[in-house]
């Protein structure tokens, strides 16, 4: 089987793209982690799988995923990169895209100067939806991790993600501390874990530790699930700048009732075919 793919990134968080509309193509969890392998594959964090619409008020479906090989719901900078894809592929002319994908529906706007921007929808906040073992909504729960009392937010931008303040970004402990709460018990379906240092109130510095793919150089998704945390906490205003590892996105949101904006640049690297 011959797969036709793009790789692109969005501030380095980066993805094979397959055009699944034009093609049938089927890949099993061990052919998805074989080809996110950096050394023996394609290499990339998520793998991106462009669908035909399932209704007729939507353009397209994407199926997000992780390096790990599991298929998950939400991914944002994924989905500004989607957008530039069915762009360039000719597979539609539209500026304005609706897409859903396994964690709800999302629309994307091509701008003028090539950046997208993406509704991501209204982050969901109560625990049984983010999911995360809660009696109750809290603006920080607190998680017990082996010795140390971890003090965290949480929201879901249709993924889960946990968020902790740090004092400096520079020495968080992104690689010991993102895997335990990635798997801690009190996240059924794992979590994405986000270390928010806040400079003032539009301005953050974010690393995250994503579910399935370890540390990378930006994520979408947590950049908005910050923000959104970050404002519940009275730490943050409605209009954020999140300078990630990889640069920098611009997150908007009204407060609660109202989606999460999310603009930022979307890149394409080279276009390959590959033999499974
Ligand atoms: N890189 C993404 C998020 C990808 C999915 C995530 N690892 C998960 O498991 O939920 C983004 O830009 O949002």
């Amino acid at each position: 089987m011959l797969v036709n793919f793009s790789k692109m990134h969005g501030l380095g968080n980066d993805f094979m793209v397959v055009d699944n509309v034009t093609q049938n193509i089927f890949l099993s969890r061990d052919q998805i982690k074989r080809l996110a392998d950096r050394n023996f594959g394609v290499g990339f964090d998520q793998l991106l799988m462009v669908e035909a619409p399932y209704s007729p008020d939507l353009d397209f479906h994407y199926r997000i995923f992780n390096a790990d090989g599991s298929e998950v719901e939400q991914c944002g900078n994924g989905a500004r990169c989607f957008a530039r894809f069915v762009r360039m592929k000719g597979l539609t002319n539209k500026h304005k895209i609706a897409v859903s994908t396994k964690g709800g529906n999302i629309v994307l706007y091509i701008e003028k100067d090539g950046q997208v921007t993406v509704n991501m929808g209204q982050p969901m906040l109560e625990p049984k939806e983010i999911p995360l073992k809660a009696s109750k909504r809290e603006l920080t729960y607190i998680l017990r991790q082996q010795e140390q009392t971890l003090f965290v937010g949480a929201a879901s931008m249709g993924n889960p993600h946990c968020v902790i303040e740090v004092d400096d970004i520079d020495t968080a402990e992104v690689h010991t501390l993102g895997p335990l709460v990635e798997e801690h018990e009190r996240f059924p379906k794992k979590a994405n874990v986000g270390f928010m240092q806040v400079i003032d109130e539009s301005h953050i510095k974010l690393r995250v530790w994503e579910r399935g793919a370890g540390e990378t150089l930006a994520c979408g998704s947590g950049a908005c699930a910050a923000a959104v945390v970050g404002q519940l906490q009275n730490k943050l205003g409605n209009n954020v700048k999140v300078d990630l590892p990889g640069g920098s996105l611009q997150i908007r949101w009204q407060g609660e009732g109202h989606a999460v904006k999310m603009t930022g640049p979307a890149e394409h690297v080279f276009d390959g075919q590959i033999a499974l």
